[in-house]
């Protein structure tokens, strides 16, 4: 009998702003948002292959701090200029890792940060092994409500391990005073929370790739604590089930 903590078996569509990409996903509420072993369109092979997803990891923060930029340039190595749009509901991209003589396959949920979309951010950090919390280091309320995140993370998911990414790092390297977050401050919180900290800009690259190599190395030196089942969720039934994404280039 399955039963369900959070809704019945929803069927979600949502068109990401990077649907060029990866974006048009679909999704099973009931499912995929909990579970970190399922398959789904890999964005790296050319044809819908099934793979499995070792960690799930989720990107939180204020609307417009760079989350989607810093996926963008992780996973496609790029950094797309034009009008801001900003993401409806949440996109899903996985990326494979080598991590000494292991593969990692992250499972990257990149959620929007408008506040209308908070309930459902809510649903996309449940089960995730990692989450990169995000703030614009030219915006201090940006870093407030990165607190709310962690906050929100250490109640009702401590097992969440909690990584605080500065974003926008170009934007105060060349102008000391576009710096509206003080460093030390973040350091002190960092401390306090027991958190990794980066400094990144999606735009030069700079440390995009370290953020989530250091990810992958964590979960595999499994430096996560044990999961517990699931609670709610009986997916016994549900084995053989494939969850998709569709890719549009
Ligand atoms: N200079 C600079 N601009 C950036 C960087 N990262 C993102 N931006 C810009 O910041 C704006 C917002 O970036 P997004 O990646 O869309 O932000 P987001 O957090 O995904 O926004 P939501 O989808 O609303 O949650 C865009 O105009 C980006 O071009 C960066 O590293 N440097």
């Amino acid at each position: 009998m399955m039963s369900y903590p959070v809704a019945p078996p929803v069927l979600l569509c949502g068109v990401s702003k990077t649907k060029s990409q990866t974006i048009l996903f679909n999704l099973l509420i009931e499912h995929q948002p909990t579970e970190d072993k399922f398959c789904f369109f890999h964005p790296e092979r050319p044809t819908m292959t099934a793979m499995r997803v070792d960690a799930k990891v989720v990107m939180l923060g204020k609307e417009s701090v760079g989350k989607t930029s810093l996926v963008e340039r992780y996973v496609h190595h790029r950094f797309l200029v034009g009008p801001y749009q900003n993401t409806i509901g949440a996109a899903f991209v996985a990326k494979s890792i080598n991590v000494g003589n292991k593969v990692i396959t992250l499972g990257i949920w990149d959620t929007a940060g408008s506040e209308r979309y908070e309930a459902m951010s809510r649903i996309y950090y449940r089960g995730a092994r990692a989450a990169i919390v995000c703030y614009d280091l030219t915006d201090n309320s940006s870093f407030q409500r990165a607190r709310f995140w962690v906050k929100e993370l250490q109640t009702f998911e401590e097992h969440c391990k909690i990584y605080l990414c500065g974003t926008k790092n170009d934007l105060v390297e060349g102008d000391r005073s576009a710096r509206q977050v003080d460093y030390h401050d973040v350091q002190d919180f960092v401390e306090e929370i027991g958190a990794q900290h980066f400094e990144t800009s999606s735009k030069t690259g700079n440390n995009v790739d370290a953020l989530f190599l250091k990810v992958a190395e964590d979960f595999s030196n499994s430096a996560f604590e044990f999961l517990p089942e699931e609670k709610g969720v009986n997916l016994d039934q549900k084995k053989n089930s494939y969850i998709y994404t569709c890719c549009h280039h």
